[in-house]
């Protein structure tokens, strides 16, 4: 039996958004006990269900309130909206965040062989897909009179098999592409995993749950977006060093013992493109430098 006065997050069972997902509910301190066969895992410190599911199903779950958060790709969401709409089904939302994983885009492909093609050459085609409302869509925005082929798996093998003249499906490298002999044309909508919420969730104790949560998940996309740095660096030279070090406050400056011209560095900084930062902070004089991931931040 499940207890309704615990917040409940969907997160897919098994797949390529399950691993981020756990990871994620660890960074925000939700201690859970995951079992391989269990579909619903309870947190041990915070009252806290995880039900374990497919990804096409947390759409739903979540609009019909039957959980009060998950976590999806946007193609799944977009593709649950459109359809259940049509259904005049409950289809709302409530994004609360995009996250950082399970990036990839929703991309027309045909045959290699044919070579470049334009948007008319669709036109009386068959389109086999996993996503027929946002293919279908993009027809009428189009204005393009083809057939969608609805398949729930194995899309790229639609063309070879003779199912379908093209496709429109998930492209996050173009390796399945490839290894299909199929050409990566229009990109209809990229996505991202996101954070959704039940819109008509009252119960105070959940959304003040759920206020405690944010500021954690932004602190968790702070963290990986900033570096501790540590250097040593000529007093003469520490404004242009630290115009270098785009970051959050102002850098703790330390005495050197022992030295009249070199100081020691503190600092976080969001600059990521580390090794070239590197180089031209040891122009300006810079050395010992270390760089160090943060593993959690509050500002
Ligand atoms: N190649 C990829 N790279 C990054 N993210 C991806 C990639 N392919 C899919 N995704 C994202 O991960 C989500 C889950 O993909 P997955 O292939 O695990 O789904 P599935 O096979 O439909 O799983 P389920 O069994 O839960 O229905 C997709 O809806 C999409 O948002
Ligand atoms: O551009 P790529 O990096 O090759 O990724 C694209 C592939 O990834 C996804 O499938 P996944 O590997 O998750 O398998 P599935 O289709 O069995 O779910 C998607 O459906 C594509 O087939
Ligand atoms: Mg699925």
């Amino acid at each position: 039996m499940t207890d309704s006065t615990r917040l409940r997050i969907a997160i897919q069972k098994s797949g390529r958004l399950s691993k981020d997902c756990q990871d994620l509910l660890k960074q925000l301190g939700v201690k859970l006990e995951l079992r391989e066969q269990r579909l619903i895992a309870h947190a041990t410190n915070m009252p806290i269900d995880v039900l374990r599911v497919r990804d096409d199903d947390i759409p739903g779950l979540v609009m019909d309130g039957v959980c009060d958060l998950g976590i999806v790709g946007e193609n799944v969401l977009v593709e649950a909206q459109a359809e259940r709409a049509r259904q005049s089904l409950p289809s709302d939302v409530n994004k609360l965040a995009k996250l950082d994983f399970g990036y990839c885009r929703l991309a027309l492909a045909w045959p290699q062989e044919l070579g470049a093609q334009s948007k008319q050459w669709f036109e009386g085609k068959r389109i086999a897909t996993t996503y027929p409302e946002i293919l279908s869509q993009y027809l009428a925005r189009e204005n393009i009179k083809a057939s969608v082929v609805m398949l729930t798996g194995s899309v790229e093998v639609a063309p070879r098999a003779g199912l379908a003249d093209a496709i429109c499906d998930l492209v996050s490298t173009g390796a399945t592409l490839e290894a299909n002999g199929l050409m990566q044309g229009e990109t209809i909508l990229e996505s991202n995993a996101c954070l959704i919420q039940n819109p008509a969730l009252q119960d105070d104790a959940k959304l003040s749950l759920i206020n405690k949560l944010l500021p954690r998940l932004r602190g968790v996309k702070q963290a990986k977006e900033s570096k501790y740095i540590m250097l040593h660096a000529p007093k003469a030279r520490l404004d242009e060093i630290c115009a270098l070090l785009p970051g959050t406050g102002q850098p703790t400056v330390l005495a050197l013992a022992g030295s009249e011209e070199l100081v020691a560095l503190h600092m976080v900084s969001s600059e990521t493109l580390f090794w070239e930062t590197m180089e031209s902070l040891k122009t300006l004089g810079a050395s010992s430098i270390l760089v160090m991931p943060i593993e959690k931040m509050m500002e």
